[in-house]
């Protein structure tokens, strides 16, 4: 079945990925033909954000059972299941749907084996989008009306099987006519904020105002920010929340400013599995990240860089976290985990 989302093509038995490195300059669509290009795409940010890293990914692994074809099987697909997983650390919805496609997998082997992973990665894919659609409404039922919001990176139909997170929730509330306006962080190193949310929000028609990550404070300080609204990357049992770099540092402000912090994500971002954030593992990304900016030399060539991609915000900071099932308010162990039970 064909399969169009904003950054993810899949024809039925090919995928092509938009090469989000680009935007918002060029168009530039990647064909992907096995689980290799597929962990590259995903290790190179050609796609990124946690729900659509997991689509990729389940994508990659059925292109690669369908290039074995007959001698298609579990134990033939670990090579190509172990390079899908180190691809990229902190996003939980990675391991997520390549666990889920190795449970469909089970015995099953040759076509019938290439068959049920094409239509569990293609389920993944459509469940994210309405997913999204759902927490969109739980979201901007929290909102007053009028409401200005700040958000940081790109948590929108890019980053998604479509819709967004975060973005579909301003989506969502936009369209209800809650929302007065949005402002978004550039969200450096890789400025998703700047290339690919704004982007977002112009071609919806959403007003957007631009910031460098650093006007926070003062725009909070100023009373413009009636929430912050962010993704999330992996969500542990106790509600503390890895998210892009940057992301602590918003919740500490609104703490401060009496301002509420919303994390939104689908229920494949939580992972009950780890206790708390301190067992995240957080992926640190190459220095000339921060040495360079798309290219361009912005500090000396050899300066020493610590670039952590993403950051830890402690439950206790966050006010509620929307997932598909409805909100946890002041999320903690006991309310993270009944929300899950919940949801079987
Ligand atoms: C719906 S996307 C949620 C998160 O993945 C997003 O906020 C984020 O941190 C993305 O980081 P990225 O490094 O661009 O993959």
């Amino acid at each position: 079945m064909a399969i169009n989302s904003a950054a993810i093509r899949w024809h039925g038995n090919s995928l092509e990925l938009l090469d989000q490195r680009l935007l918002p300059t060029q168009t530039v669509w990647l064909t992907i033909s096995d689980s290799q290009q597929a962990a590259n795409a995903i290790r190179e940010m050609v796609v990124r954000g946690a729900p659509a890293i997991g689509i990729a990914a389940a994508y990659g692994l059925a292109l690669e059972a369908q290039r074995l074809g007959d001698n298609a099987s579990l134990p033939a697909l670990a090579t190509a299941i172990e390079c899908l997983a180190s691809s990229r650390p902190t996003a939980v919805n990675l391991f997520w749907a390549l666990e889920r496609l190795q449970r469909t997998a089970g015995e099953r082997t040759g076509s019938e084996l290439v068959q049920a992973l094409i239509e569990d990665a293609e389920s993944i894919h459509q469940e994210d989008l309405a997913a999204n659609r759902r927490m969109g409404e739980f979201g901007a039922a929290l909102l007053s009306p009028g409401a200005t919001l700040y958000t940081h990176c790109n948590t929108g139909a890019l980053a998604t099987g479509g819709h967004g997170t975060a973005l579909g929730i301003i989506r969502s509330a936009w369209e209800a006519g809650t929302l007065a306006g949005v402002y978004a962080g550039e969200t450096r190193p890789w400025l998703q904020g700047s290339r690919l949310t704004s982007w977002e929000l112009l071609n919806d028609g959403i007003p957007v105002t631009l910031v460098a990550d650093s006007s926070a404070g003062q725009l909070m300080a100023q009373g413009k920010i009636d929430a912050v609204i962010v993704g999330a990357d992996r969500i542990t049992a106790n509600g503390d929340t890895a998210n892009k770099i940057g992301t602590y540092t918003l919740a500490v402000l609104a703490k401060h400013h009496g301002i509420p912090f919303i994390v939104a994500a689908p229920l494949s971002t939580l992972d009950s599995e780890l206790p708390d954030g301190s067992h995240i593992v957080i992926e640190e990304r190459d220095g000339s990240e921060i040495r360079q900016i798309q290219g361009k030399p912005v500090a000396p060539a050899h300066c020493p860089v610590y670039n952590p991609a993403f950051d830890v915000t402690p439950a206790s900071l966050i006010s509620a976290i929307v997932t598909e099932r409805g909100v946890i308010d002041a999320p903690d162990t006991s309310k993270v985990l009944a929300h899950l039970q919940a949801s079987h």
